[in-house]
C-alpha cells in the first residue's frame, strides 16, 4: 500500500530531512509515527503528496511511484490521501456542511450526491446537528471533527494526520484517535504523527520511530513502546 523504498531528503539549506528511509505500510494498518522535532515526519507526509520529492529513492502509493508521477495526476494522488493537521485548516467563512462539501465541489460531484455523502459523513463523526455551525461556533475537538469528515469524504485509501491532537486537551485528544480507530475499522489506512505518548500507548498500535531522519524502531506496539 506504502512503501519507502531507501529514501533520502536533504533540504536546499543542507538540513537532512530522510536519510535512507525504507518501511512498508500494508493496506488497512494503523500506523503511529513517532519522533523529536526534526526527526523527518512532516517530511514523510510530504513525500507522500508530492509537497516535496526525494533526492533519491521511491515512494509508492498503491504501487505507484508518486515521486515519478506526471504534474497532472498530482490531484488524482491527493485525492487517494485524507490528510488532517494540528490547526483543523477548515475555511473560517463556510459553514461545516460547506467546509466538507467544498472537498466534493472541487471533482464536480452533484450537489444531489454532496448532500448524501456530507450528511452521512457528518452522522460518522458525531456532528449531524452542527452542519449549519461556523468553525468559530465550534469547540477545538469538533473543529478537528470536521476536518476528519472533509479528509474522509472522498473515501482516500489512506488517512494521514500530522499531531492532530496537538491542540486538544487529553480527552479530546481519545475521543479523536477513537474516531480514527473505528475509520480504521472500516478499511481505511490511516498513519499518525504523534509526540503524545500517553496516546501512543492507549492505541497499542504499530510505531514507527524516527531519528534524525533515520528509522531508530519500527517493531514495538504502542503499550511496549519507550521513547528513549
Ligand atoms: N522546507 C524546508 N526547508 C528547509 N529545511 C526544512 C524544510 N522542512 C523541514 N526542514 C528541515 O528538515 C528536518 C526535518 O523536518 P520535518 O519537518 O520533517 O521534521 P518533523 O519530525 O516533522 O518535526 P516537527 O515535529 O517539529 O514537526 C528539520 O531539520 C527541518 O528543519
Amino acid at each position: 500500500m506504502i512503501e519507502f523504498k531507501n529514501v533520502s531528503k536533504v533540504y536546499e539549506n543542507g538540513s537532512i530531512a530522510l536519510d535512507d528511509v525504507s518501511l512498508f505500510i500494508d493496506k488497512g494498518e494503523f500506523v503511529v509515527v513517532v519522533g523529536h522535532s526534526g526527526a523527518g515526519k512532516s517530511t514523510l507526509f510530504k513525500l507522500l503528496t508530492h509537497e516535496v520529492v526525494p533526492d533519491s529513492g521511491s515512494v509508492l502509493v498503491n504501487d505507484v511511484d508518486v515521486t515519478r508521477i506526471k504534474t497532472s495526476k498530482i490531484p488524482m494522488l491527493r485525492r487517494k490521501l485524507g490528510v488532517v493537521f494540528q490547526d483543523f485548516r477548515l475555511l473560517p467563512n463556510k459553514t461545516v456542511f460547506e467546509n466538507i462539501a467544498f472537498a466534493l465541489e472541487v471533482i464536480e460531484e452533484k450537489p444531489s450526491v454532496i448532500k448524501e455523502k456530507v450528511e452521512h459523513v457528518l452522522e460518522l463523526v458525531g456532528l449531524e446537528d452542527k452542519a449549519n455551525d461556523l468553525p468559530e461556533d465550534l469547540s477545538g475537538g469538533e473543529q478537528q471533527r470536521v476536518a476528519v469528515a472533509r479528509a474522509i469524504v472522498n473515501r482516500p485509501l489512506v488517512l494521514i494526520a500530522d499531531e492532530p491532537t496537538g491542540n486538544l486537551d487529553p480527552n479530546t485528544s481519545k475521543d479523536i484517535v477513537d474516531l480514527f480507530k473505528h475509520i480504521n475499522n472500516f478499511g481505511t489506512t490511516v498513519v499518525m504523527v504523534t509526540h503524545n505518548m500517553d496516546l501512543v500507548t492507549y492505541l497499542n498500535k504499530r510505531v514507527i520511530q524516527l531519528e534524525g531522519g533515520r528509522v531508530k524502531s519500527d517493531n514495538l506496539r504502542g503499550a511496549e513502546f519507550n521513547e528513549d
